[in-house]
């Protein structure tokens, strides 16, 4: 398949609350090579449309994560690959980027004050009714101001890193298994934040998950990546009708 059959259009996704075509992210011909030689990304070609949640998914060592990186510069993309809003990302202020493109990974990583500290790297000093607002918005109580990071259970921990990451106010939510680590309660309350992200702020989402369940219950439209390719772009509900032999046996045994 060519690359330019690749292309992400707003078509491709299955809902009708879209900005006209927008693209937030255009991805031209992406390209990792390990040290060693080895190819890690192999030309990705994708857009990713303005307030849609993007799911990735693949075969572990696929390039997820380098790809997910790529986007905010936690791996220096080459020039004239990646444009945010039309701009060259290897252009911008790199600390500005992050602002505007925020990372959950994992597993979360807390102390106390953090909710602040993003802002305060602005200059700007949240109050506990602006903190307890983030809180709010990531499920949590106020009750958690008051908490240190030690007294969270792991999905609380990650549901005050979520708080964390909106703290910047960012444009784009950049999601490394975010659930991976957490009980079904614990995901069903992340990924409702996730989708009410979307609906009330327009937020635009990439996702990596292993959960192909996961991907159908949240995102808008899905990219199959296998061996640093995105082989196929299908919208949740058709993953069973992948047709890549590798993509296909990844569903297969993912389901
Ligand atoms: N800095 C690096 N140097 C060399 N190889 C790397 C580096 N980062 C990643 N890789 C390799 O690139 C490939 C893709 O890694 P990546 O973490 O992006 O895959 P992934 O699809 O996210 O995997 P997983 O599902 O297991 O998290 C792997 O083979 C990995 O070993």
């Amino acid at each position: 398949m060519s690359a330019e059959h690749l292309l992400l259009t707003v078509d491709d996704v299955d809902d009708h609350n879209h900005d006209g075509g927008v693209m937030k992210f255009q991805i031209r011909d992406l390209r990792k090579v390990s040290d060693a030689g080895v190819p890690i990304l192999n030309g990705i070609n994708v857009g990713i449309p303005k307030g849609k949640i993007v799911g990735i998914i693949g075969p572990s060592g696929s390039g997820k994560s380098t790809l997910l990186r790529a986007l905010n510069r936690l791996w220096e993309p080459p020039s004239d690959t990646v444009f945010l809003d039309g701009r060259d990302i290897v252009d911008l202020d790199v600390l500005g980027l992050r602002r505007k493109v925020g990372m959950l990974f994992q597993l979360p990583v807390l102390f106390q004050d953090n909710i602040r500290y993003g802002p305060n790297l602005r200059g700007k000093k949240l109050t506990d009714v602006e903190v307890s607002k983030l809180l709010t918005l990531a499920d949590l109580d106020s009750s958690f101001l008051s908490k240190t990071g030690g007294e969270l259970s792991v999905g609380q921990a990650q549901r005050v890193a979520l708080a964390r990451t909106l703290a910047n106010e960012p444009e784009v939510l950049l999601l490394d298994e975010p659930t991976s680590a957490l009980d079904p309660i614990s995901t069903q309350n992340i990924e409702d934040v996730i989708v009410k992200l979307k609906k009330k702020r327009r937020m635009t989402v990439v996702m990596v998950s292993h959960s192909i369940k996961q991907i159908q219950r949240v995102a808008d439209v899905v990219c199959l990546l296998v061996n640093g390719e995105i082989v196929e772009i299908l919208k949740p509900n058709e993953l069973s009708e992948a047709k890549h032999p590798m993509a296909q046996r990844f569903l297969q045994l993912s389901s």
